[in-house]
């Protein structure tokens, strides 16, 4: 049986239509390419606590309000993921790299030119509708 990760991922927007992007490090799976902050749930905490306490450690936000987004199973050869994806509609403190990792607000209409994991296509569909159509 393939592992599955379940992981907690927020799209953080400012008020400028930039969203919150990182690049993962090159030995991380899925290593170089960017992401949505975020990381692996741990068993004692809810969907939410688990995305409030990632994007603490990653990036020094507060997660003051978040909805959920969508939810996405994606099968990697060596992994599936389920990524539980929050859109976050409030949130204080200045974004910095906790982890070493380049932050970059990335203008939403510039999302798909950079390179996601498969698996984030649809979120990135999702926000193209939401916000630029
Ligand atoms: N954070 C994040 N992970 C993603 C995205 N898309 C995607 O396929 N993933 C995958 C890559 C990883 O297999 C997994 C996330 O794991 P992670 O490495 O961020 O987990 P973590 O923050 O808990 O890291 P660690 O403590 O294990 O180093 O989900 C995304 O947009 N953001
Ligand atoms: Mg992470």
């Amino acid at each position: 049986m393939k592992k599955r990760l379940q992981v907690a991922v927020a799209i953080i927007v400012n008020n400028d239509e930039q969203v919150l992007i990182a690049r993962r490090h090159a030995h991380q799976h899925q290593g170089d390419l960017w992401e949505f902050p975020g990381g692996k749930r741990e068993a004692n905490e809810t969907r939410l606590e688990a995305v409030q306490r990632e994007i603490h450690e990653e990036v020094g936000l507060q997660v003051e309000q978040a909805e959920p987004l969508m939810q996405i199973i994606h099968d990697y050869p060596e992994l599936q993921v389920e990524l539980d994806v929050w859109l976050v509609s409030e949130f204080s403190g200045e974004a910095t790299g906790k982890e070493g990792q380049p932050l970059v607000w990335c203008p939403l209409a510039e999302l798909s030119a950079r390179e996601f994991p498969a698996a984030n296509m649809q979120i990135i569909e999702r926000l193209t509708n939401l916000y630029l159509v």
